[in-house]
Protein backbone atom coordinates (compact mmCIF):
# COMPACT_ATOMS: atom_id res chain seq x y z
CA UNK A 1 0.00 0.00 0.00
CA UNK A 2 1.48 3.17 -1.06
CA UNK A 3 2.33 5.90 1.83
CA UNK A 4 0.65 8.80 1.48
CA UNK A 5 -0.17 11.57 4.28
CA UNK A 6 -3.66 12.38 4.92
CA UNK A 7 -5.10 15.72 3.97
CA UNK A 8 -4.67 17.34 7.38
CA UNK A 9 -0.57 16.93 6.45
CA UNK A 10 -1.76 20.52 5.03
CA UNK A 11 -0.93 22.71 8.11
CA UNK A 12 2.76 21.12 7.74
CA UNK A 13 4.15 24.48 6.02
CA UNK A 14 6.89 23.86 3.10
CA UNK A 15 6.86 20.01 3.45
CA UNK A 16 8.78 18.48 0.07
CA UNK A 17 7.15 15.88 -1.81
CA UNK A 18 7.29 12.55 -0.41
CA UNK A 19 10.13 10.54 -2.34
CA UNK A 20 8.86 7.16 -3.23
CA UNK A 21 10.52 4.40 -0.49
CA UNK A 22 10.34 0.87 -1.43
CA UNK A 23 8.64 -1.14 1.55
CA UNK A 24 11.37 -2.77 3.74
CA UNK A 25 11.67 -6.65 2.93
CA UNK A 26 12.94 -9.68 4.16
CA UNK A 27 14.29 -11.48 1.09
CA UNK A 28 16.75 -9.55 1.10
CA UNK A 29 20.30 -11.49 1.54
CA UNK A 30 22.34 -10.19 4.32
CA UNK A 31 19.54 -7.82 5.54
CA UNK A 32 18.27 -7.24 9.14
CA UNK A 33 15.19 -8.88 8.29
CA UNK A 34 16.45 -11.42 6.93
CA UNK A 35 18.45 -12.45 10.27
CA UNK A 36 15.27 -11.47 12.48
CA UNK A 37 14.11 -14.35 10.91
CA UNK A 38 16.59 -16.56 10.53
CA UNK A 39 18.26 -15.88 13.39
CA UNK A 40 16.23 -14.09 15.92
CA UNK A 41 13.44 -16.39 15.37
CA UNK A 42 15.12 -19.74 16.12
CA UNK A 43 16.15 -18.99 19.47
CA UNK A 44 12.73 -17.58 20.50
CA UNK A 45 11.10 -20.90 19.12
CA UNK A 46 13.77 -22.48 21.13
CA UNK A 47 13.28 -20.25 24.13
CA UNK A 48 9.67 -20.80 23.82
CA UNK A 49 9.24 -24.73 23.92
CA UNK A 50 11.65 -24.57 26.42
CA UNK A 51 10.27 -22.09 28.70
CA UNK A 52 6.74 -24.56 29.22
CA UNK A 53 6.04 -27.78 28.84
CA UNK A 54 3.42 -27.84 25.97
CA UNK A 55 2.36 -30.98 24.28
CA UNK A 56 3.36 -32.85 21.49
CA UNK A 57 0.80 -30.82 19.33
CA UNK A 58 1.81 -27.18 20.29
CA UNK A 59 5.16 -28.73 20.20
CA UNK A 60 4.95 -29.66 16.43
CA UNK A 61 2.67 -26.73 15.50
CA UNK A 62 5.64 -24.05 16.74
CA UNK A 63 8.39 -26.56 15.23
CA UNK A 64 6.35 -26.24 11.69
CA UNK A 65 5.81 -22.71 12.04
CA UNK A 66 9.69 -22.10 12.17
CA UNK A 67 10.45 -24.43 9.44
CA UNK A 68 7.77 -22.59 6.90
CA UNK A 69 8.40 -19.05 7.71
CA UNK A 70 11.94 -19.76 7.03
CA UNK A 71 11.67 -22.20 4.27
CA UNK A 72 9.72 -20.54 2.05
CA UNK A 73 6.37 -22.02 3.19
CA UNK A 74 3.23 -20.45 1.31
CA UNK A 75 0.93 -17.98 3.48
CA UNK A 76 -2.25 -19.57 3.84
CA UNK A 77 -5.41 -17.71 5.21
CA UNK A 78 -6.21 -18.54 8.88
CA UNK A 79 -9.68 -20.61 9.59
CA UNK A 80 -12.66 -18.39 9.41
CA UNK A 81 -13.76 -19.88 12.65
CA UNK A 82 -10.80 -18.31 14.73
CA UNK A 83 -11.69 -15.39 16.71
CA UNK A 84 -9.59 -13.35 14.67
CA UNK A 85 -10.13 -15.27 11.42
CA UNK A 86 -11.98 -12.62 8.96
CA UNK A 87 -9.66 -9.90 10.52
CA UNK A 88 -7.11 -11.58 9.55
CA UNK A 89 -8.33 -12.80 6.09
CA UNK A 90 -8.88 -8.50 5.40
CA UNK A 91 -5.50 -7.17 6.90
CA UNK A 92 -3.85 -10.21 4.56
CA UNK A 93 -5.82 -9.54 1.41
CA UNK A 94 -2.95 -9.02 -1.30
CA UNK A 95 -0.78 -11.57 0.75
CA UNK A 96 -2.28 -15.04 1.09
CA UNK A 97 -0.85 -17.22 -1.57
CA UNK A 98 2.53 -15.59 -1.83
CA UNK A 99 5.55 -17.15 -0.15
CA UNK A 100 6.79 -16.17 2.96
CA UNK A 101 9.26 -14.27 2.12
CA UNK A 102 8.05 -12.21 -0.39
CA UNK A 103 5.65 -10.31 2.16
CA UNK A 104 6.85 -6.85 3.70
CA UNK A 105 8.41 -7.18 6.80
CA UNK A 106 6.18 -5.61 8.87
CA UNK A 107 3.15 -7.67 7.86
CA UNK A 108 5.14 -11.24 7.95
CA UNK A 109 6.56 -10.41 11.62
CA UNK A 110 2.95 -9.69 12.50
CA UNK A 111 1.59 -13.00 10.96
CA UNK A 112 4.26 -15.23 12.59
CA UNK A 113 3.68 -13.60 16.06
CA UNK A 114 -0.15 -14.41 15.95
CA UNK A 115 0.73 -18.38 14.14
CA UNK A 116 2.88 -18.63 17.04
CA UNK A 117 0.36 -17.88 19.45
CA UNK A 118 -2.20 -19.48 17.61
CA UNK A 119 0.35 -22.87 17.84
CA UNK A 120 0.27 -22.26 21.68
CA UNK A 121 -2.97 -22.68 21.73
CA UNK A 122 -4.37 -19.36 22.75
CA UNK A 123 -7.10 -19.04 20.68
CA UNK A 124 -8.63 -22.08 21.01
CA UNK A 125 -11.06 -23.65 23.93
CA UNK A 126 -8.85 -25.75 25.91
CA UNK A 127 -5.82 -25.67 28.92
CA UNK A 128 -4.04 -23.56 27.35
CA UNK A 129 -6.31 -20.71 25.94
CA UNK A 130 -5.33 -17.81 27.42
CA UNK A 131 -1.62 -18.88 28.33
CA UNK A 132 0.92 -16.24 27.86
CA UNK A 133 3.16 -18.15 25.89
CA UNK A 134 6.50 -14.88 27.27
CA UNK A 135 5.12 -15.29 30.49
CA UNK A 136 8.11 -16.73 31.68
CA UNK A 137 10.28 -14.17 30.01
CA UNK A 138 8.12 -11.15 31.16
CA UNK A 139 7.89 -12.72 34.97
CA UNK A 140 11.74 -13.67 35.27
CA UNK A 141 12.81 -9.99 34.20
CA UNK A 142 10.09 -8.19 35.96
CA UNK A 143 11.36 -10.16 39.44
CA UNK A 144 15.18 -9.92 38.31
CA UNK A 145 18.01 -7.19 39.84
CA UNK A 146 17.59 -4.67 37.14
CA UNK A 147 14.37 -3.63 38.32
CA UNK A 148 15.39 -3.73 41.51
CA UNK A 149 18.25 -1.33 41.07
CA UNK A 150 15.72 0.87 38.48
CA UNK A 151 13.06 0.73 41.04
CA UNK A 152 15.87 2.04 43.75
CA UNK A 153 16.87 4.85 41.53
CA UNK A 154 13.60 6.57 41.92
CA UNK A 155 13.98 7.46 45.72
CA UNK A 156 16.53 9.94 44.42
CA UNK A 157 14.53 12.87 42.85
CA UNK A 158 14.65 12.98 39.35
CA UNK A 159 13.34 15.63 37.32
CA UNK A 160 11.21 15.79 34.03
CA UNK A 161 13.68 14.70 31.42
CA UNK A 162 15.41 12.41 33.41
CA UNK A 163 12.00 10.31 33.50
CA UNK A 164 11.43 10.70 29.74
CA UNK A 165 14.69 9.50 29.18
CA UNK A 166 13.69 6.53 31.54
CA UNK A 167 11.23 5.78 29.73
CA UNK A 168 13.02 6.28 26.20
CA UNK A 169 16.06 3.85 26.95
CA UNK A 170 13.64 1.37 28.54
CA UNK A 171 12.88 0.35 25.26
CA UNK A 172 16.45 -0.81 24.76
CA UNK A 173 14.80 -3.53 27.37
CA UNK A 174 12.70 -5.41 24.09
CA UNK A 175 13.34 -8.95 24.79
CA UNK A 176 13.12 -9.83 21.52
CA UNK A 177 15.77 -7.95 20.46
CA UNK A 178 17.89 -8.98 23.28
CA UNK A 179 17.53 -12.52 21.59
CA UNK A 180 20.50 -11.50 19.71
CA UNK A 181 22.18 -8.23 20.19
CA UNK A 182 25.26 -8.26 22.14
CA UNK A 183 25.26 -8.06 25.60
CA UNK A 184 26.43 -4.39 27.51
CA UNK A 185 26.32 -2.89 23.71
CA UNK A 186 26.18 0.91 25.63
CA UNK A 187 23.92 3.46 24.64
CA UNK A 188 25.22 5.94 22.92
CA UNK A 189 23.19 9.13 22.32
CA UNK A 190 20.25 10.78 21.00
CA UNK A 191 20.07 11.49 16.87
CA UNK A 192 17.15 13.99 17.46
CA UNK A 193 15.85 15.44 20.28
CA UNK A 194 12.71 17.05 19.93
CA UNK A 195 11.54 16.99 24.00
CA UNK A 196 11.15 20.82 23.90
CA UNK A 197 8.36 20.51 21.69
CA UNK A 198 6.91 17.39 23.62
CA UNK A 199 7.53 19.41 26.65
CA UNK A 200 5.47 22.56 25.07
CA UNK A 201 3.01 20.68 23.69
CA UNK A 202 1.95 19.37 26.89
CA UNK A 203 2.07 22.55 28.41
CA UNK A 204 -0.01 24.04 26.03
CA UNK A 205 -3.04 21.60 26.69
CA UNK A 206 -2.36 21.61 30.14
CA UNK A 207 -4.84 19.46 31.83
CA UNK A 208 -6.07 17.33 29.07
CA UNK A 209 -5.90 13.99 27.91
CA UNK A 210 -2.50 12.12 27.26
CA UNK A 211 -2.31 9.02 25.32
CA UNK A 212 0.89 6.30 25.56
CA UNK A 213 0.62 3.83 23.06
CA UNK A 214 2.73 1.12 24.94
CA UNK A 215 5.45 -1.39 23.53
CA UNK A 216 7.32 -3.61 25.97
CA UNK A 217 6.21 -4.85 29.52
CA UNK A 218 8.60 -5.07 32.41
CA UNK A 219 11.75 -2.57 32.31
CA UNK A 220 10.27 -0.66 29.46
CA UNK A 221 6.59 -0.12 30.82
CA UNK A 222 7.49 0.40 34.37
CA UNK A 223 9.15 3.80 33.25
CA UNK A 224 6.02 4.62 30.84
CA UNK A 225 4.27 4.19 34.35
CA UNK A 226 6.48 6.69 36.50
CA UNK A 227 6.12 9.47 33.58
CA UNK A 228 2.42 9.00 33.54
CA UNK A 229 2.35 9.51 37.38
CA UNK A 230 4.46 12.56 36.47
CA UNK A 231 2.09 14.33 34.12
CA UNK A 232 -0.55 13.51 36.09
CA UNK A 233 1.05 14.81 38.95
CA UNK A 234 2.25 17.69 37.86
CA UNK A 235 -1.35 18.48 35.69
CA UNK A 236 0.09 18.49 32.70
CA UNK A 237 -2.39 15.79 32.37
CA UNK A 238 -6.00 15.52 33.46
CA UNK A 239 -6.15 12.30 32.09
CA UNK A 240 -4.52 9.40 31.03
CA UNK A 241 -4.85 6.42 28.33
CA UNK A 242 -2.30 3.56 27.97
CA UNK A 243 -2.94 1.82 25.25
CA UNK A 244 -1.91 -1.85 25.13
CA UNK A 245 -1.73 -4.75 23.19
CA UNK A 246 -4.80 -6.96 22.80
CA UNK A 247 -3.25 -9.96 23.25
CA UNK A 248 1.29 -11.31 23.58
CA UNK A 249 2.56 -10.28 20.52
CA UNK A 250 6.53 -9.72 19.86
CA UNK A 251 7.27 -11.66 22.54
CA UNK A 252 7.87 -8.84 25.65
CA UNK A 253 4.85 -6.54 24.32
CA UNK A 254 2.71 -5.48 27.57
CA UNK A 255 -0.98 -6.26 27.60
CA UNK A 256 -3.41 -5.54 30.69
CA UNK A 257 -2.01 -8.47 32.35
CA UNK A 258 1.71 -6.89 32.01
CA UNK A 259 0.47 -3.67 33.24
CA UNK A 260 -1.07 -4.75 36.97
CA UNK A 261 1.64 -6.81 37.55
CA UNK A 262 4.09 -3.76 36.81
CA UNK A 263 1.95 -1.91 39.01
CA UNK A 264 1.83 -4.44 41.98
CA UNK A 265 5.86 -4.50 41.15
CA UNK A 266 5.60 -0.90 41.97
CA UNK A 267 2.97 -0.71 44.63
CA UNK A 268 4.98 -3.77 46.49
CA UNK A 269 8.71 -2.06 45.84
CA UNK A 270 10.64 -1.41 49.32
CA UNK A 271 11.21 1.89 48.45
CA UNK A 272 8.58 4.99 49.52
CA UNK A 273 8.91 6.73 46.16
CA UNK A 274 8.34 3.84 43.79
CA UNK A 275 5.47 2.63 46.28
CA UNK A 276 3.91 6.02 46.24
CA UNK A 277 3.85 6.20 42.51
CA UNK A 278 2.76 2.04 42.31
CA UNK A 279 -0.16 3.47 44.68
CA UNK A 280 -1.32 6.53 42.95
CA UNK A 281 -1.51 5.16 39.48
CA UNK A 282 -3.20 1.76 41.25
CA UNK A 283 -5.81 4.72 42.90
CA UNK A 284 -5.65 6.95 39.26
CA UNK A 285 -7.34 3.43 37.67
CA UNK A 286 -9.93 3.42 40.57
CA UNK A 287 -11.24 6.81 39.40
CA UNK A 288 -10.77 6.30 36.13
CA UNK A 289 -7.65 9.11 35.69
CA UNK A 290 -5.98 6.22 34.05
CA UNK A 291 -7.46 4.17 32.40
CA UNK A 292 -5.79 1.01 30.28
CA UNK A 293 -7.60 0.73 26.85
CA UNK A 294 -6.49 -2.09 23.92
CA UNK A 295 -8.03 -2.10 20.24
CA UNK A 296 -7.03 -5.16 17.64
CA UNK A 297 -5.47 -2.56 15.55
CA UNK A 298 -2.76 -2.94 18.29
CA UNK A 299 -1.66 -6.41 16.91
CA UNK A 300 -2.40 -5.18 13.32
CA UNK A 301 0.49 -5.99 10.78
CA UNK A 302 -0.63 -2.42 8.95
CA UNK A 303 0.96 0.86 9.36
CA UNK A 304 -1.16 3.43 11.54
CA UNK A 305 -2.20 5.16 8.63
CA UNK A 306 -4.48 2.58 8.08
CA UNK A 307 -6.60 2.78 11.15
CA UNK A 308 -9.90 2.14 11.00
CA UNK A 309 -12.13 4.89 12.09
CA UNK A 310 -13.24 3.63 15.54
CA UNK A 311 -9.83 3.50 16.45
CA UNK A 312 -9.08 6.99 15.03
CA UNK A 313 -11.93 8.57 16.86
CA UNK A 314 -11.01 6.81 20.51
CA UNK A 315 -7.58 8.23 19.88
CA UNK A 316 -8.61 12.02 18.40
CA UNK A 317 -8.95 14.86 21.05
CA UNK A 318 -5.91 14.16 23.09
CA UNK A 319 -2.97 16.83 23.54
CA UNK A 320 -0.28 14.26 22.65
CA UNK A 321 -0.06 10.31 21.69
CA UNK A 322 3.12 9.59 22.90
CA UNK A 323 3.87 6.15 20.58
CA UNK A 324 6.55 4.13 22.56
CA UNK A 325 9.16 1.98 20.74
CA UNK A 326 10.41 0.26 17.41
CA UNK A 327 7.65 -1.47 15.81
CA UNK A 328 4.92 1.70 16.47
CA UNK A 329 7.54 4.36 14.99
CA UNK A 330 7.87 1.47 11.66
CA UNK A 331 3.88 1.65 11.85
CA UNK A 332 3.68 5.14 12.64
CA UNK A 333 6.08 6.40 9.89
CA UNK A 334 5.55 3.51 7.04
CA UNK A 335 7.93 0.43 7.13
CA UNK A 336 10.34 1.55 4.01
CA UNK A 337 13.52 2.64 2.98
CA UNK A 338 13.01 6.22 3.35
CA UNK A 339 15.90 8.50 3.16
CA UNK A 340 16.65 9.48 7.18
CA UNK A 341 16.62 13.10 6.16
CA UNK A 342 12.75 13.10 5.18
CA UNK A 343 10.51 15.11 7.49
CA UNK A 344 9.05 13.62 10.45
CA UNK A 345 6.17 16.00 10.40
CA UNK A 346 5.78 14.85 6.61
CA UNK A 347 5.25 11.09 7.24
CA UNK A 348 2.88 11.79 10.79
CA UNK A 349 0.65 14.36 9.11
CA UNK A 350 -2.30 12.25 9.38
CA UNK A 351 -2.11 10.74 12.79
CA UNK A 352 -5.23 12.42 14.45
CA UNK A 353 -3.13 13.70 17.30
CA UNK A 354 -0.17 15.35 18.16
CA UNK A 355 2.35 12.71 17.94
CA UNK A 356 5.49 11.83 20.03
CA UNK A 357 7.20 8.89 19.27
CA UNK A 358 9.97 7.61 22.42
CA UNK A 359 11.97 4.81 20.21
CA UNK A 360 15.21 3.52 20.35
CA UNK A 361 16.40 2.58 16.58
CA UNK A 362 16.15 -1.10 15.96
CA UNK A 363 15.15 -1.58 12.93
CA UNK A 364 16.28 0.16 9.17
CA UNK A 365 13.91 2.61 9.35
CA UNK A 366 14.76 6.54 9.82
CA UNK A 367 13.63 9.51 9.45
CA UNK A 368 13.61 13.39 10.28
CA UNK A 369 17.36 13.48 11.13
CA UNK A 370 19.66 16.01 10.08
CA UNK A 371 21.96 15.88 6.85
CA UNK A 372 25.29 16.13 9.20
CA UNK A 373 23.72 13.70 11.66
CA UNK A 374 23.41 11.27 9.16
CA UNK A 375 26.75 11.72 7.86
CA UNK A 376 28.38 11.32 11.19
CA UNK A 377 26.80 7.92 12.09
CA UNK A 378 27.27 6.40 8.35
CA UNK A 379 30.99 7.63 8.87
CA UNK A 380 30.85 5.21 12.03
CA UNK A 381 30.91 2.06 9.57
CA UNK A 382 28.20 0.36 12.74
CA UNK A 383 24.94 -0.63 12.22
CA UNK A 384 23.31 2.22 13.60
CA UNK A 385 19.79 1.87 12.73
CA UNK A 386 19.87 -1.26 14.22
CA UNK A 387 22.25 -1.38 17.53
CA UNK A 388 19.98 -0.33 19.67
CA UNK A 389 22.70 1.76 20.44
CA UNK A 390 20.47 5.47 19.55
CA UNK A 391 17.44 6.49 20.11
CA UNK A 392 15.17 9.58 18.90
CA UNK A 393 12.45 11.77 20.42
CA UNK A 394 10.25 13.15 17.53
CA UNK A 395 7.21 15.12 18.03
CA UNK A 396 4.82 16.35 15.66
CA UNK A 397 1.98 18.92 16.47
O1 LIG B 1 8.91 -2.40 19.18
P1 LIG B 1 10.15 -2.75 19.89
O2 LIG B 1 9.92 -3.66 21.02
O3 LIG B 1 10.96 -1.55 20.27
O4 LIG B 1 11.10 -3.52 18.86
C1 LIG B 1 10.65 -4.66 18.23
C2 LIG B 1 11.80 -5.23 17.46
O5 LIG B 1 12.87 -5.62 18.27
O6 LIG B 1 11.30 -6.33 16.83
C3 LIG B 1 11.72 -6.38 15.51
C4 LIG B 1 12.54 -7.56 15.30
O7 LIG B 1 11.84 -8.68 15.70
C5 LIG B 1 12.49 -5.15 15.18
O8 LIG B 1 11.99 -4.55 14.10
C6 LIG B 1 12.31 -4.30 16.37
O9 LIG B 1 13.53 -3.75 16.66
Amino acid sequence: MPHTPAPDASDVPDLPELPDAPEIRIDVPGSFPRAVFRERHPVLIGQVLDALPYGPRQRAALTELLARSTGGGVLEPPDADTPDGARWRAWGAGQWGRRWDEAPFLWAESWFYRLLLEATGWFRPGAWQGVDPFAPFKAAELAGPAVDAELAALEAESGRDALLSAALWGNRADLSFRLTAPDGSAESGLVADDSARLWAVLERGRGGRVGVVADNAGRELLPDLVLIDHLLTTGLAGQAVLYVKPHPYFLSDATTADTLAALTRLRTAPGKAAAAIGERLWRAMGEGTLTVRTHPFFCAPLPYDAMPADLRAELAGATLTVLKGDLNYRRLVGDRHWPPTTPFAALTGYFPTPVAALRTLKSDVAVGLAPDTVSRLDATGTPWRTSGRHALIQVHG
